[in-house]
Order: C-alpha cells, then structure tokens, then sequence
C-alpha cells in the first residue's frame, strides 16, 4: 500500500470513530495537513448528522465551507467531544510531533479544548523516540534570532522557516539534530522562552487514541 494509501484508511477508520457520537449539536474539533484533509472530505457526506467545526487552521476551514461544514469561532463553542489530526511523528505513549504545515498552535489550542484527541498517521510516523522529525516552533517575529540562540542552548540546531507565516501572523523555527528524551519536559522548557508561542511538541496533553495505518490493516491504541 502507498502512504497515500494508508492515509486514506486511517480517514476511513476515524470516521468509523466518531460517526456514532454524532449528534444534531455536535461540533467537531478538525486538524490540518493532508491526513487530516483526507478525513474533512469523508466527513462532507455527513454534514447533516451535527452542526458544524472548529479548524486549527485557515486552510482546513476553507475545505470544510467549501463541503457545507459550518465553522464556528472556539470561543463561542468552548469543548468539544473529538480533534482529529494527523502528526509528524508519534511515540508508544501518543507523544507527538506536529507543525509540518506550520498550524501547531491552533492545532494545541483546539486540542486542549477536545474531550478526546484522536491521530490519524500513516505507519511512517509512528517512532520509538521523538526528534527525527525537526520540533517546530512558532516565534514572534522580532524574537527569532533570541529563541534560535535559547534553543541552541538546549541542543537543537535551530533553522529559520523562510517564507513561512503562520496563521497568526508569526515565524517558524525547525530544530534538527534535537532527539527528545523526555518531551513532555522538553516541550515545558521551550514554551519558557520569551517570545516563544508554543512548540509543536504535543507531550502534556497528547492523543487519546491513535489510528495507525499499517499494511496489514489500521491498528487502534487507546491510552484514556
Ligand atoms: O502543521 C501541520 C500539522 O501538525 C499536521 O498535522 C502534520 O504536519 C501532519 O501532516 P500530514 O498529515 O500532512 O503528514
């Protein structure tokens, strides 16, 4: 199977998940990148079954509006039941990497908000220990150079993101060379940096459930 392929099961099977919670009032918490995209266009055929979502990103709430999903602001929403998102890497303990695309902070954010966290990976992200993927960090503009400077200081080899502007306007910092013994520690020290928003370290409140696509079928490990 192609990770194409793999990705489209796990969409498949994260469907399978939530569709008997669904209700009239139900508004789902949706995630960003291509895994995520694959399960927004199996949930437009479903749009009359609950009331709507909030995106962690601009990009994923112009794909649910344009498939009739209503998008509604989290702060007239406060909790909601599910976040479905993919990662960049994900450990035994549901630890992840995420911010390939750049959207990590609205991607915590909306995870802190959701009753339960559920990540769709194709088998490639799954690892024994975080940090092969380079840790994403979203920075205020005129904080880069003093973050990149912090964030050698903790072993990480910090690069600029050229061209890239999150949806809140800020700058990207990948660290290479930066394998994570204890993320959740990790993830604590970076967000201490003045000028740091977050970090796509997701340790402290990780994934309830993952569903990882394997060549022989979509495994299912629920830690909560
Ligand atoms: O900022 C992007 C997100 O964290 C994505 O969830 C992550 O990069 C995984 O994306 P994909 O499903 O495209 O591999």
């Amino acid at each position: 199977m192609t990770q194409d392929e793999l990705k489209a099961a796990v969409a498949d099977a994260a469907i399978k998940e939530i569709e008997p919670h669904l209700e009239k009032d139900t508004v789902l918490g949706i995630g960003t990148g291509s895994t995520a995209n694959l399960f927004i266009d199996r949930l437009g055929p479903l749009r009359d079954r609950f009331k709507g979502a909030v995106a962690s990103s601009d990009a994923s709430a112009k794909r649910l509006e344009a498939l009739g999903i209503e998008i509604f602001e989290l702060n007239n929403v406060g909790e909601v039941p599910f976040y479905i998102d993919g990662a960049d890497e994900v450990n035994a303990n549901l630890q992840m990497i995420k911010g390939g695309g750049a959207a990590l902070t609205r991607e915590k954010i909306v995870a802190a908000c959701a009753k339960r966290f559920i990540c769709i990976a194709d088998g490639s992200k799954y690892v024994n220990q975080l940090g092969n993927f380079p840790l994403p960090v979203e920075v205020i503009p005129m904080a880069r150079s003093y973050v990149a400077r912090e964030l050698v200081k903790l072993g990480a080899d910090p690069v600029y993101r050229q061209g890239v502007i999150t949806d809140n306007g800020n700058q990207i910092i990948d660290c290479f060379d930066f394998m994570i013994d204890d993320p959740a520690s990790i993830e604590a020290r970076i967000n201490a940096i003045v000028g740091v928003v977050t970090n796509g370290l997701f340790a402290q409140r990780g994934a309830d459930v993952l569903l990882l696509g394997k060549t022989d079928g979509v495994e299912r490990t629920a830690l909560r």
